[in-house]
């Protein structure tokens, strides 16, 4: 990818107890979670970006200079759509009213996205007669979506835009979004801390802390490094990307080949044959035998080669990536056993995986 189809931001800002510091490279399609505590500065950066929040550094998007040393093109210049956690639509307007309110406003030859491809997309349809106040806060955040799509952006910034939803409303909301990245050309800036989210969503990821970038790149590959996902802690583990290969309906699993094996996982009814799928396996669910002990429960055993070892990355923890193929996975172990076990670079071993769970 070119530097004019990539997203290029640095930028410094200082208040009084807080310093955002930050050099991105991001790619200019599909969503990149930013990712990280409370208070590590993800906001303050979405508004840098925004021109909200003034800082000195560069901005280019795609093939657009947005600010450097010397010029900063302001808020209202920049082509760009923010949808946060509750956004408020306009209370009196129908929802199609809602919708179209941005894009009248945008000039007819600058317009890439039409009402109806949004209303396909979203699933808005039904509720285009609706008033905001009898929409569910699932359906609200969906309309802000729309209304935010149909001002045709170059760049769309979403700032949790799910957490003020209960359980059931983001399960509604999150094939959606799914959709979205599939489908849409326009590269996605995506604030979370639900790890849950960034996993199913997110095709590339920047970690914060404190201010500070401490990784970026693609999710799979900046996920499995040993570095820094203890910062993850229970959550830290890896995505990989598979296909469904069987059903078995007798004991309501499924079988996902991937490049390095396959794995079975519980069966869910939308799940047939063929789909591709992400699937999760968090560091603490795979333990590491020197052998294959096929009498004990777990189904999932896969031979692997120990590609790197993080010695105590915290006290008397080590995390030890390897290798199935092509694919890494990351096993939390206790330093005490990957000195038992004698672990050594290149060394071939069984991975015992104790739980896959579907991304999607
Ligand atoms: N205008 C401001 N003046 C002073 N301090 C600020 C200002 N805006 C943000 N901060 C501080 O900067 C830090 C980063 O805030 P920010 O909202 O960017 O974090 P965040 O990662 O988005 O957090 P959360 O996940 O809780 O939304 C916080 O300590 C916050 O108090």
């Amino acid at each position: 990818m070119s530097h004019s189809e990539r997203i290029q931001a640095r930028f410094q800002c200082h208040f009084d107890k807080f310093g955002l510091d930050v050099d991105l490279n991001l790619p200019g399609s599909g969503i990149t979670a930013i990712f990280g505590h409370s208070g590590c500065g993800k906001t303050t950066l979405l508004r840098c970006i925004a021109g909200l929040q003034t800082a000195k550094g560069h901005l280019s998007v795609l093939d657009e200079l947005w600010q450097t040393a010397s010029h900063s093109w302001p808020v209202h210049q920049r082509p760009l759509a923010y949808v946060f956690q509750e956004t408020s639509l306009f209370p009196h307007l129908s929802v199609r009213k809602n919708l179209l309110y941005g894009y009248r406003r945008v000039p007819a030859e600058q317009r890439k996205i039409t009402p109806e491809q949004v209303y396909d997309w979203l699933g808005l349809t039904p509720l285009l007669d609706r008033m905001p106040a009898r929409l569910s806060g699932g359906e609200r955040q969906r309309v802000a979506i729309g209304r935010a799509l149909l001002t045709s952006p170059r760049l769309l910034l979403m700032d949790e835009p799910l957490s003020a939803l209960d359980q059931q409303s983001k399960q509604d909301i999150l094939p959606y979004l799914e959709r979205l990245r599939d489908t849409l050309a326009i590269p996605v800036l995506y604030v979370s801390h639900s790890t849950a989210e960034v996993a199913r969503l997110a095709d590339h990821i920047v970690m914060m802390e404190r201010g500070q970038v401490v990784a970026q790149g693609p999710l799979q590959e900046t996920l499995a490094r040993t570095d820094h996902p203890f910062r993850l802690e229970e959550d830290a583990g890896v995505i990989l990307n598979g296909e469904i290969a069987e059903v078995d309906d007798r004991w309501t699993l499924c079988k996902v080949v991937f490049d390095g094996g396959e794995l079975w996982l519980r069966h869910h009814d939308h799940l047939s044959s063929g789909m591709s799928v992400r699937v999760q396996v968090l560091a603490r669910d795979v333990s590491i035998s020197l052998h294959e002990h096929k009498d004990q429960s777990i189904q999932n055993l896969l031979p692997a080669t120990v590609d790197h070892i993080a010695r105590e990355v915290v006290p008397g923890i080590s995390l030890v990536r390897l290798l199935a193929g092509g694919t890494p996975f990351l096993a939390r172990l206790t330093s005490r056993s990957v000195h038992r076990l004698q672990l050594t670079l290149g060394g071939q071993v069984w991975m015992q995986i104790k739980s896959v769970a579907l991304a999607d």
